[in-house]
């Protein structure tokens, strides 16, 4: 077996393991900083140490103790995104199998590039301030010295301070609160996170948020303008878990609920364990796919961002297994086909020879969030179904999903690990897999080199939708029909308008339900403005600034970028408004368009 060597972390991985954190944080939203005191267990993996190595990004470290003993420390060369070592001289050696707690004081940045920090005026109740925390991949380090990789998996206990009109929840079981001794304007949250998990897994939500009951364990949590509208739209939940319980075993992380975040969350749903975020533009159907992280990623975890696609080729084959089981096969089948074309434009957009279109790519000095894309998502899901249909089918193939999850539960897993238990676990159909294109599917870039789904929906399929069988569609569907016209070539303007005409979709806008059509919306001004529709572009702006979800923002900016006659209007829009996006939103944005990265 081939060590695997995480290239985005610093941190000590192969001398040293972290078993345990214990976290005092104290959120100034004063100063936008989070003033913390983290004292990890570790344990030593060889003999003769006397020195451990964590990962930081933009934190400023007060002092190092190792079991209670002074312990000298040196921050290293900073590196330009995966931040800055902290070299720990421990003021004793250790043997194989010792432990010892390191206790770091520190401060994070105002510019800590896994926190959000937002203005009263960015919230929906307009009187208080927010923070989120997103940390997948390597953005942990830049709110807790740690070590930042998925190869390392521990529990963790934290108190939180926070002013006490606001309500902190974290990505772990609650276990109660009280009035902060030291200042009576602040109540201290106190969570436990009884299950290992690796460090792009601890998530924070600070706000005036409030929460409904949706299921036997699960409560949906957002500021209280959303909560009602929110517990509707995420009612079905406990029938998903269920449904996901029944295909791979017992759900292990006791509380499910889900936060609704600000429309500048980035992505549309992120799997905190215990604390699903989604975004405001979230469809229930994504929660499947949060759902199922909770055994495929959260359980059994990527050893580096390099197998990135154990985790999401295997969540995305989970979530619609549970579509399938909760709708049909054939939805599953639409769906398939929905990903192939999300791969087809990821594949074009990076360039079919980008070895980053690899399964396994190599990201040595490669920015995780510059790397991110469908690809582990939809040519990881296409290269299970390839297998699905080479060994009997999805109930042989789910077979193999549940015994692989059972075997590698609470560790982290290598794709040369998952390929020979794939092989022990079909002993009988060896042959069979020895026919695979492995190096096709692992090492080479572009589109797979088996296309084994069901046919394609062919262009003229999608032109023969009449006015009324689109009228016809509901939200999802039309949602679904639009991304798939997206996949298309252009469309003629004509065509736009005539939609326009019919469907009347620019009123969407001022929709009450603002839950599921605003995706609609995304993708219709993205057909609007890809046909070069001018009347389309100043809704296209507000919608690009109003919200912040990558996959709708980035393809929008790209597009009013493209649109000559509105390049300058897109950089200046930017521009304008990148001081209230998300970090990684704005810096992404700023790559697309070609301006300076910030250094706020
Ligand atoms: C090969 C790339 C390796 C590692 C990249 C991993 C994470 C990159 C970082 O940017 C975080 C991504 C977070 C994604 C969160 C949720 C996604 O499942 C959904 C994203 C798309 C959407 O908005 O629906
Ligand atoms: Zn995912």
């Amino acid at each position: 077996m081939v060590p695997v060597i995480d290239p985005c972390s610093f941190s000590s991985s192969a001398r040293c393991t972290t078993k345990h954190l214990n976290l005092m944080l104290h959120v100034d939203f004063e100063s936008h900083v989070i003033r913390g005191k983290v004292a990890l267990t570790v344990e030593m993996l060889e003999d003769k140490c006397s020195s451990l190595t964590l990962d930081t990004k933009d934190l400023q470290i007060s002092k190092v103790a190792a079991n209670g003993q002074e312990a000298k420390f040196a921050l290293g060369a900073k590196h330009s995104f995966n931040g800055t070592p902290l070299e720990i001289s421990l003021p004793f050696e250790l043997s194989r199998g010792q432990h010892v707690i390191v206790e770091v004081t520190y401060e994070t940045s105002p510019r800590a590039s896994a926190l959000q920090w937002l203005t009263p005026a960015q919230t929906a109740g307009k009187k208080h301030p927010y923070l989120f925390s997103q940390c997948q991949a390597t953005h942990c380090r830049s709110m807790i010295p740690c070590q930042d990789t998925p190869m390392v998996k521990h529990t963790y206990y934290a108190q939180v301070s926070v002013p006490k009109e606001l309500v902190a929840v974290m990505g772990a079981v609650g276990d109660g609160q009280e009035p902060d001794p030291q200042d009576s304007s602040r109540t201290i949250y106190r969570f436990r996170q009884a299950v290992p998990i690796p460090s792009y897994l601890i998530a924070i939500v600070v706000g005036v948020l409030e929460s409904r009951d949706i299921g036997p364990r699960s409560k949906v949590w957002s500021e209280k303008e959303l909560v009602d509208q929110a517990a509707y739209e995420f009612a079905e939940t406990e029938s998903m878990l269920k449904t996901a319980e029944d295909l791979v075993g017992p759900y292990v992380w006791g509380q499910y609920d889900i936060v609704v975040l600000p429309p500048s969350f980035p992505y549309g749903g992120m799997e905190n364990p215990c604390l699903t975020y989604a975004t405001p533009t979230l469809l229930v159907s994504v929660i499947a796919h949060e759902i199922a992280h909770s055994w495929t990623g959260n359980l059994v975890t990527t050893k580096s961002w390099e197998h990135f696609w154990l985790n999401e080729g295997h969540t995305v084959y989970l979530e619609r297994m549970i579509a399938r089981a909760l709708e049909s096969e054939q939805y599953r089948q639409f769906k398939a086909i929905g990903g192939w074309k999300e791969l087809q434009d990821t594949v074009n957009l990076f360039g079919q020879s980008n070895p980053l279109t690899n399964l396994v790519p190599s990201l040595k000095e490669v920015d995780t969030d510059a790397a991110f894309s469908f690809v582990p998502y939809e040519k990881g899901f296409a290269f299970l179904y390839h297998l699905e249909e080479l060994v009997g089918g999805p109930e042989v193939f789910m077979g193999f999903v549940k015994s692989y999850i059972q075997l590698y539960a609470y560790s982290s897993v290598s794709t040369e690990e998952w390929k020979n238990y794939l092989f022990t676990y079909f002993k009988d159909k060896v042959d069979i897999l020895k026919k695979v294109d492995w190096d096709g599917w692992m090492n080479t870039p572009g589109m797979p080199p088996v296309h084994s789904l069901p046919s394609q929906a062919k262009e003229e399929d999608l032109a023969s939708f009449s006015d009324a069988d689109v009228k016809a569609l509901s939200s999802p569907q039309l949602t679904e029909f639009l991304a798939l016209l997206l996949h298309q070539n252009p469309l003629p303007l004509s065509h736009v308008k005539r939609m326009q005409e019919v469907y009347n979709l620019n009123s969407i806008k001022n929709c009450e339900i603002r839950f599921r059509v605003e995706m609609i919306l995304w993708v219709w001004l993205h057909l609007c403005v890809r046909a070069r529709w001018e009347e389309a572009v100043p809704l296209a702006f507000q919608m690009a600034t109003e919200q912040g979800r990558l996959k709708y923002t980035r393809p929008l900016f790209r597009e009013l970028y493209n649109f000559e006659k509105y390049r300058q209007e897109a950089v200046n829009m930017f521009l304008q408004h990148r001081a209230a996006m998300h970090p990684v939103t704005a810096a992404l944005v700023a790559r697309d368009l070609k301006v300076e990265q910030s250094h706020k």
